[in-house]
């Protein structure tokens, strides 16, 4: 028996896989294994504007991960890149399997789950049916689902639904479930996104600014949610203009500024790097004292 308020329609399914790929081909691969991510020579132009430039990095397999930038620095344009909604120069490697030129749809199915600068829900649709979407992704929908069983699709949606509803409750808003998204505040509308990029428990969910609209403290526990629920199979990654956020609660930070790669390392090496102080101050500030924002929201002095 459905338990929840509303169900996961057929009708929204492919608009929601047209937003999420809105690109297609290339071939899926096989393989497996750590650092989570690795990028080698990455790079793209817009229009003579190098908004990338032969980037080289590591994230760690499991926890939080994050990338800095001032404004125009990259950053989005990076998540863009890992998702496949952009093609790219150089290769990006997931758990040590290349992505090539996999379209986003695929990159779905290999794990990669993100978040966008601003959420990007189905306004008229509820609270649990927009969780419930993050299912689609991950599934042959068309293919595979129009030739189940309505009563294996019906326990699938189910299960689904389910999954949704612990979310929103492990988030803490089963209360909106039955909400359309489009009354709910701005950090209930981020939650909703969030969870709907756990729902596939990806291995690597990336979220864009994800404490925009958050107070300090309502961000760090919704970090520290999405943390714990997520677990040691799921590697975090960040773009955040909230450092001391960022600072707080990442392993590893890379710092991005005009498209290049700017530093690397943990919170502590990188706010002792007069090259991310001189990015975020400006020149003539580079040898005085950092500022406050590459501080970690705990106080800690660099
Ligand atoms: N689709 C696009 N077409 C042309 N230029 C773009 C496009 N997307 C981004 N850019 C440019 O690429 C550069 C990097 O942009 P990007 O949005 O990735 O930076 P960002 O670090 O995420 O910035 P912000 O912190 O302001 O969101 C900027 O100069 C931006 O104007």
């Amino acid at each position: 028996m459905n338990h929840f308020p509303c169900d996961l329609t057929h009708s929204t399914l492919p608009a929601v896989t047209q937003a999420i790929s809105p690109d297609r081909s290339a071939n899926d691969s096989g393989g497996g294994a750590p650092p989570a991510l690795v990028a080698r020579g990455v790079g793209l132009s817009f229009a003579g504007l190098r908004a990338l430039d032969d980037l080289a990095f590591e994230i760690p397999a499991g926890g939080t991960s994050a990338v800095i930038g001032p404004n125009g620095a990259g950053k989005t344009t990076l998540f863009n890149c890992i998702s496949g909604l952009y093609g790219y120069e150089g290769e990006l490697t997931l758990h040590g399997r290349p992505l090539g030129r996999l379209r986003p749809h695929q990159r779905a199915r290999r794990g990669i789950s993100r978040t966008f600068q601003t959420p990007a829900l189905l306004d008229v649709e509820s609270a649990l049916q927009n969780v419930a979407l993050g299912a689609v992704a991950h599934s042959r929908v068309g293919v595979v689902n129009s030739m189940l069983s309505t009563r294996r699709r019906r326990r699938e949606e189910r299960e689904t639904l389910e999954r949704a509803y612990a979310l929103l409750q492990r988030l803490g808003i089963a209360a909106l479930a039955s909400r359309p998204v489009a009354g709910l505040a701005h950090g209930d509308r981020r939650r909703v996104e969030v969870a709907r990029a756990l729902l596939s428990s990806p291995s690597l969910l990336m979220l864009d600014e994800p404490a925009a609209g958050l107070g300090a403290e309502e961000a760090q526990d919704l970090l520290a949610e999405v943390e714990a629920y997520a677990g040691s199979d799921t590697t975090v990654l960040l773009v955040e203009h909230d450092v001391a956020l960022v600072m707080s609660v990442a392993r590893r930070v890379v710092v991005l500024d005009s498209g290049r790669l700017l530093a690397i390392g943990t919170p502590d090496e990188v706010r002792a790097d007069p090259r991310v102080v001189e990015a975020y101050l400006g020149a003539e500030d580079a040898d005085g004292p950092a500022p406050e924002r590459l501080h970690a929201s705990t106080g800690d002095a660099l």
